[in-house]
């Protein structure tokens, strides 16, 4: 199959179903971006409930989000520290918890995950989740390299699957990458667009392409200035600079990667290189494939290509 052939052309089927109006989101997947997807969605009035494997790891994630709204609010009520309050306040309440995800999208209008990057794991949790969805619910995949179709193929509800791809850190991120597939509905469509412009965000149309638009331009620069160290043409700390001031990016590179997750890009990395393994700029690299083997992460864990504790 040609890496960039399938999935290319979207052909809007017609559908039964009417555009859906999104109030109730069930995000799964608590990490940084079920986390902050979640803030957002509940700051703009939406009720959200954020599913995850265990109680610990929601109780982090809710605590992390409060962390962020305190972050929110220092700069949007600078002067009103009365209606920040407020503000977190109201947020919080539309947030609630759960560790079974087949029961909460009983009353969802949307499912939308962000758990680990792995086509099985998200065809298996859709998979589930079709059978307790009512039908008019809409699923939505936040992956970041993985054919939006291929994660569709396991529900039977095609025309109501899509891609909503947000970026890290979502509450200051101002974009999202909407996706359609080639059986997913106008309406569908419509709807996610919609609810993308709720969050406030300002949203493009992309192809269901690996990567679609912005990763598929990233990730190869960022593995380049990797392998540019893996050569010894410069050190991590002068690649950074040399980005930041040089190109106007607010991170370096490594920095970025370290942001995002050395397992993330390690795992988006290897699902593109055993799509085209011939393609030089998805080969594996050493270095990366050993701070993962090594659990070094990045942020998240304390360290990566940078120390963070
Ligand atoms: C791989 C995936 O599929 C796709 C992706 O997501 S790729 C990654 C895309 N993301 C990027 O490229 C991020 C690049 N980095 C940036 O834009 C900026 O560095 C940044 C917005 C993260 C931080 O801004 P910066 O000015 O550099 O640093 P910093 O001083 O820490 O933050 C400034 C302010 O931003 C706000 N802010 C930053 N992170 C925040 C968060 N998580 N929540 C709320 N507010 C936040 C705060 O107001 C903060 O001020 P504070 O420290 O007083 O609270
Ligand atoms: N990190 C980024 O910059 C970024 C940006 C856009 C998209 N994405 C994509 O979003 C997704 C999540 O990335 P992340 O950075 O938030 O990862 P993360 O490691 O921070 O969080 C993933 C969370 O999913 C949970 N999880 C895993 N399997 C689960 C399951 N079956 N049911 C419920 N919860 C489960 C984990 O416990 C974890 O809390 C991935 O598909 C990733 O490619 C990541």
């Amino acid at each position: 199959m040609a890496f960039f052939g399938h999935h290319m052309c979207r052909a809007f089927s017609s559908s039964a179903f009417r555009s859906v109006a999104i109030k109730h989101v069930v995000i799964i997947g608590g990490g940084q971006m079920g986390a902050g997807i979640a803030q957002v969605a509940a700051s703009t009035g939406h009720q959200v409930t954020l599913v995850d494997t265990s109680d610990a790891i929601l109780t982090k994630a809710v605590k992390g989000i409060e962390a962020s709204l305190k972050r929110v609010v220092k700069k949007k009520f600078a002067d009103k520290p009365e209606a920040g309050v407020a503000f977190i306040e109201k947020a919080l309440r539309n947030v609630s918890i759960a560790t079974d995800a087949a029961a909460a999208v009983q009353s969802a209008d949307l499912a939308l995950e962000a758990i680990v990057e792995n086509l099985k794991v998200k065809q298996d949790l859709f998979s589930v989740l079709d059978k307790t969805a009512p039908a008019h619910t809409i699923f939505a995949s936040n992956t970041s390299s993985l054919p939006i179709g291929d994660i569709a193929s396991a529900t039977s509800r095609l025309d109501r699957f899509g891609g909503l791809h947000f970026f890290n850190p979502v509450p200051m991120m101002k974009l999202v990458e909407v996706i359609g597939t080639s059986a997913t509905s106008q309406e569908t469509f419509d709807s996610l667009m919609n609810f993308s412009n709720a969050l406030g965000k300002t949203s493009v149309s992309c192809k269901d392409t690996p990567g679609f638009i912005v990763n598929r331009l990233l990730v190869p620069y960022m593995l380049e200035a990797v392998r540019l160290h893996e050569r010894g043409h410069g050190s991590k700390e002068d690649i950074d600079v040399a980005m930041k001031l040089g190109a106007g990016y607010p991170m370096g590179p490594f920095e970025l990667l370290d942001y995002v997750g050395l397992d993330t890009a390690k795992f988006i990395l290897d699902g593109w290189s055993a799509m085209e393994p011939t393609n030089p700029l998805f080969s594996p690299s050493p270095l990366l494939n050993k701070l993962v083997a090594d659990g070094k992460f990045g942020k998240k864990t304390g360290e990566g290509f940078y120390k963070y504790k």
